[in-house]
């Protein structure tokens, strides 16, 4: 894989149609308001990084993204038509890879099933099993199940199993939140690379300010107690980004700050 990241994609227009779109969203949950009036556009190819304190609904606004909850008012559109349950265009990638990958099946036989799930005839997935396992960086380890792979690599093969069904969007929940720093960093610029081909759009939800600021295109802050938009920050750093010079960046240390302060007072 490559060393630094090569996603060119710029922040996208303003004006061009949304892909993810929240209209007014608010969301009850066991009696209590979770999330409240939650609006904001997700461009086609565009990567927005969520944060926000503990708590703040990070999750659950991008579980209300998959269709995996109902709005209690307002609406989630993809490609202009309701979300009412979850899209095969749509993957998650979760941060419990040990729980999204089948222990029992192989890393091919895990990015198969996706395959499968995708109606792929069988004569055609082992090519591309082969493909997607090179992409994320494990060719060499097919044969292997998930208890024999380190987090590093299990995350990577279930970032190939959501690439395997094409997806128009990626869903990430603190993908690598689990990891050690080195092995995330890499898995950051792996991410980047990946989506320079796929162009699919994303919401990646982070607890690390760098992590949002180093990927995204923009960065939305939620407040907590109900989870609204408390902050929204265009990354206008230079692609492809680099693990050293883009975290250098005075502009880099200014969004950092910012956002910083931004968690800090919302805690308080
Ligand atoms: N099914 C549920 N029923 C009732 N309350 C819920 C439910 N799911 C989440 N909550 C509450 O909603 C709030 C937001 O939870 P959520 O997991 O979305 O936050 P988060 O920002 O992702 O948190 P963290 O950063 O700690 O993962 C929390 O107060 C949580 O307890």
């Amino acid at each position: 894989m490559t060393i630094a990241a090569v996603r060119t994609t710029t922040a996208p227009v303003t004006g061009e149609k949304a892909q993810i779109a929240f209209s007014n969203v608010t969301l009850d949950l066991g009696g209590k308001r979770i999330i409240e009036d939650l609006s904001f556009d997700v461009k086609p190819s565009e990567f927005l990084c969520v944060i926000g304190a503990s708590g703040c609904g990070k999750t659950t606004a991008l579980r209300l993204a998959a269709g995996l909850y109902q709005p209690t008012s307002g609406q989630v559109n993809f490609d202009g038509a309701v979300m009412r349950e979850p899209r095969r265009d749509v993957a998650i990638v979760f941060q419990d890879y040990g729980k999204a990958l089948l222990p029992w099946r192989t890393a091919a036989g895990n990015v198969s099933l996706a395959l499968e799930t995708i109606g792929m005839p069988a004569a055609q997935r082992p090519a591309r099993i082969d493909a997607l396992l090179k992409k994320v960086g494990l060719p060499n380890h097919a044969g292997k199940y998930p208890a024999e792979m380190s987090g590093g690599m299990q995350q990577r093969l279930q970032i190939a199993r959501c690439l395997a069904q094409e997806p128009k969007a990626l869903l990430m929940d603190e993908p690598f939140g689990a990891l050690d720093a080195m092995t995330r960093q890499g898995l950051q610029d792996e991410v980047l690379t990946l989506l320079e081909s796929s162009k699919a759009t994303v919401i990646f939800v982070t607890h690390d300010l760098e992590e949002a600021i180093y990927l995204g295109d923009r960065v939305i802050g939620l407040l907590p107690h109900p989870g609204r938009i408390g902050i929204e920050l265009p990354i206008d750093l230079p692609r492809p980004r680099d693990q050293l010079t883009t975290r250098e960046n005075p502009e880099f240390l200014r969004l950092r700050r910012e956002l910083f302060d931004f968690i800090k007072a919302s805690e308080s």
